[in-house]
């Protein structure tokens, strides 16, 4: 039985659990079991498959075995074995976690999470299931380490002592800190394989003052120097200040907030006062679920080097609530968004109680917190954080008089408008009075501890990465789609991130690429949370689909609304296309940043309609001008800028090959429209006959007929896909066995032996066939 849990208990109604098989309950007797409430079960974590590289469980998805479901009247219960229940009522009085290993945890804290029925605080265990063969290497790789980190320990203490005589900046060697052996198990294998490597140089993260224990762990990450907002924004942050950060896209920012946040935990563990007092250190605000997951997966990889780490759990909707009411009850870290940490603050009041005490509140990605509703949310959480007592009402004009509290604000983003950023740069009146729902009143509702936060900016006049292309193809309206697949032909990547202004739009594109045989994956906010995560992780995994037979081309695509646009971090995305122009400069700035991260460099391409070139151009070029301005640049987007006004370089595609894809591109066009338009139609009717039957009156096949007859704005779409909906299976048949042949042959370019298709592309773009394409590399960037 797999949570999502509604449904599965729906699904497992009246039988066995899949561990034990067969027998329906209803035949066995009850001897040993009892009826529970469902959050007692004993949920645990659903086991990651090989391909995913999440080593943690899957996010939010719990399943649980040896349970049966059985139907009282109206009434569905839950009967699982008697030691369970009775160890999940203790457990719900010290509320020390029931999960067999919750999937949200840090590395240490797993260890209030093993089986309660076996092991009440036990030392921590696996949640995968045994592999032996794994095992096996494992132990041989500890046994491997331990010898090596005995050799090394004289060294190690060496160098520490090194360290405090003021050495720092020449302690340069850091060995991983010696493991717990009880805590080993529980810590990531991918962080254990990094321990097994080479030594690393960590002379780079000398000035930042890091305590050993934590240099250890970021050399398991092998981050052999901090980046620029990290070199920063830390010390600020370690010394106690409010920081306000801006630093380009992929530049580091989550552990430029993390590493303080985890140092300040092992602080706390130190002194005890992690045991004496169980609340979070920080609270860490996001604006998407998928960020909110991906900080914590950052910062368990972080702590995953560490003797004993961190709770870290991530709140946000879309999965179980009552499981991460249970982690919040133990999180030492807290990552929300703001719907769901509201929903489940202004419901507990011991999670609120708790939560005032917390050391750290982060916001990032803060210029987007106000978009998307998100507003009201973000400001009852700062008001909640801030009141003194429960039910004491903070006044918002009564800002002025709040009491300074103790805990720090961090603030992050790539993007801080102009106006704002001078502020915070002290070149304009700093006074944080803005209209409501701006960043200035989202800023002063922050209630800073100090009066003027520490601003960090990393790259005050450019947002973007230094190692990104940027492009500009112009097509017709109704042609994006022809141009779209004519890029992710030509263009080639690793993983491709393709952007449009609605889901619609991603719902039609994504089987209109698969039809092509290219791997295309969905990504939108109307989707249920298991199956966006599921489309990320597919994404993510290098396993490039079997259907995809025309395989040198691109091999994962994403399709996705602006919900990806925001601190995703993905590596080896290549490629962003904007199908639709972004709404904002900065929403550019967002999503052309999935690509080029770190040292990595990538390429970003927007389709223009005739209209949007012009407006888009100018666009872009506000965000290049003032850095083409002020910095001896090299990049041809900036000088571009500052020479031309002109914002990005127009891609010359070859206009004549683009126009032998089309035959493909209009089949696929046809069969992915009729299956939306019936799939549409399908629902309208049923709709008008629910309707119907609810009103107790009877439709003739003429009304049926009308169902979704629309006469307004509209209507001649309307009218297209009625008549898509009406096609008959033979002919998209048809059509389905012409793509299929068009998709066999290659392309004829109509010059001599050039084509393309096939299985050949990748050949042919390197040059394999001449000047095919005009240029080998791809468009030409
Ligand atoms: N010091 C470092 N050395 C090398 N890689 C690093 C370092 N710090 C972070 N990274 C890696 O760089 C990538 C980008 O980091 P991160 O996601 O924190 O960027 P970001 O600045 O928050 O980006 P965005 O603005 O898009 O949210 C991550 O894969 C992270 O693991």
């Amino acid at each position: 039985m797999v949570a999502d849990k509604k449904r599965k208990r729906a699904e497992g109604h009246g039988k066995r659990s899949k561990a034990t098989g067969a027998t329906p309950k209803r035949q066995k007797s009850n001897a040993g079991k009892r009826v529970t409430r469902v959050d007692s079960l004993a949920w645990k974590s659903v086991e990651v498959p090989e391909m995913f590289d999440d080593a943690e469980g899957f996010y939010g998805l719990e399943e649980v075995e040896g349970v049966d479901i059985v139907r009282d009247g109206d009434t569905v219960k839950f009967v699982a074995a008697v030691a369970e229940s009775d160890n999940a009522e203790n457990d719900a009085e010290e509320f020390g976690g029931f999960d067999d290993a919750p999937e949200e945890t840090g590395a240490a804290s797993d260890q209030d999470s093993s089986p309660p029925s076996t092991k009440p605080a036990a030392p921590v265990t696996s949640d995968k299931k045994p592999k032996p063969q794994k095992k096996a290497s494992k132990a041989q790789k500890k046994e491997k380490k331990e010898k090596k980190e005995g050799e090394k320990k004289e060294k190690l203490e060496g160098e520490k002592k090194g360290k405090k005589e003021g050495e720092k900046k020449k302690a340069a060697k850091v060995e991983p800190a010696e493991a717990d052996p009880e805590l080993e198990t529980n810590v990531f294998a991918q962080a254990a394989d990094l321990a097994e490597d080479e030594d690393v140089d960590m002379s780079q993260w000398a000035p930042l003052d890091l305590s050993q224990e934590m240099l250890s762990s970021i050399a398991r990450l092998k981050f052999l120097k901090p980046s620029a907002i990290q070199i920063r924004a830390i010390p600020e942050a370690m010394n106690g200040h409010d920081v306000i950060g801006k630093a380009a896209t992929g530049s580091g920012k989550t552990l430029a907030f993390g590493i303080p946040i985890v140092e300040s935990w092992l602080a706390k563990r130190a002194s005890n006062e992690v045991a004496e007092k169980r609340q979070p250190t920080a609270l860490i605000l996001s604006p998407t679920r998928e960020l909110a997951h991906q900080i914590a997966d950052h910062l368990k990889k972080l702590c995953a080097g560490l003797t004993t780490g961190p709770y870290i759990c991530s709140v946000t909707g879309g999965l179980a609530v009552q499981k991460q009411q249970r982690q919040l009850e133990k999180a030492d870290i807290v990552i929300g968004t703001p719907g769901r940490m509201w929903e489940v603050m202004s419901t507990g009041s011991s999670v609120l109680g708790a939560l005032r005490g917390i050391d750290f509140l982060v916001v990032d990605e803060a210029d987007r917190l106000l978009k998307d509703g998100q507003f009201k949310e973000a400001e009852d959480i700062l008001k909640a954080l801030d009141r003194t007592a429960p039910g004491e009402e903070n006044d918002d004009d009564s800002d002025d008089e709040k009491p300074r509290h103790h805990r720090q604000t961090l603030v992050f983003s790539a993007t801080f408008n102009k106006g704002l950023q001078q502020k915070l740069a002290g070149k304009a009146r700093y006074n944080l009075l803005g209209g409501t729902e701006s960043l200035e009143y989202l800023l002063q509702k922050l209630n800073f501890r100090e009066e003027h936060p520490k601003f960090v900016d990393t790259n005050p006049v450019s947002q973007m990465a230094e190692n990104l292309t940027e492009g500009l193809i112009q097509c017709g309206d109704l042609e994006k789609d022809l141009y779209l697949y004519a890029i992710l032909l030509l263009q080639p990547s690793r993983r491709a991130l393709v952007f449009t202004n609605s889901i619609n739009t991603v719902r039609r594109l994504t089987p209109f690429l698969q039809h092509l045989n290219l791997p295309a994956f969905s990504l939108h906010s109307d989707m249920e949370q298991k199956a966006r995560l599921r489309s990320i992780e597919r994404f993510k995994s290098d396993n490039t689909s079997t259907e995809t037979s025309t395989s040198t081309t691109t091999s994962s695509i994403l399709i996705a609304t602006d919900v990806a646009a925001r601190g995703l971090d993905i590596p080896n995305i290549d490629l962003v296309i904007h199908y639709h122009v972004p709404r904002t400069a900065d929403d550019y700035v967002h999503r052309s940043g999935r690509t080029a991260r770190a040292a990595s460099a990538g390429i970003s391409i927007l389709l223009c309609g005739p209209k949007e070139a012009v407006p888009t151009q100018r666009l872009i070029a506000k965000v290049h001008a003032a850095a083409a301005a002020t910095t001896n640049t090299t990049s041809r987007a900036k000088k571009l800028a500052l020479t031309t006004g002109v914002g990005v370089h127009t891609i010359d595609i070859d206009r004549r090959l683009v126009s032998h894809l089309r035959p493909r591109v209009v089949l696929a066009k046809k069969i992915t429209e009729t299956a939306i338009a019936k799939e549409r139609g399908a629902r309208e009717e049923d709709w008008l006959k629910n309707a119907a039957e609810d009103l107790g009156v009877e439709l003739d096949a003429d009304e049926l007929a009308q169902a979704g007859a629309w006469k307004g704005k509209g209507s001649g779409k309307k009218l297209r896909e009625k008549e898509a909906a009406l096609v008959g299976k033979g002919e998209v048949k048809q059509w389905r066995w012409e793509l299929r042949e068009l998709l066999a042959k290659r392309v004829n370019t109509g010059v001599s032996e050039k084509y393309l298709g096939g299985v050949d592309v990748e050949g042919l773009l390197r040059g394999a066939r001449g000047e095919f394409l005009g240029q080998v590399e791809g468009l030409g960037l």
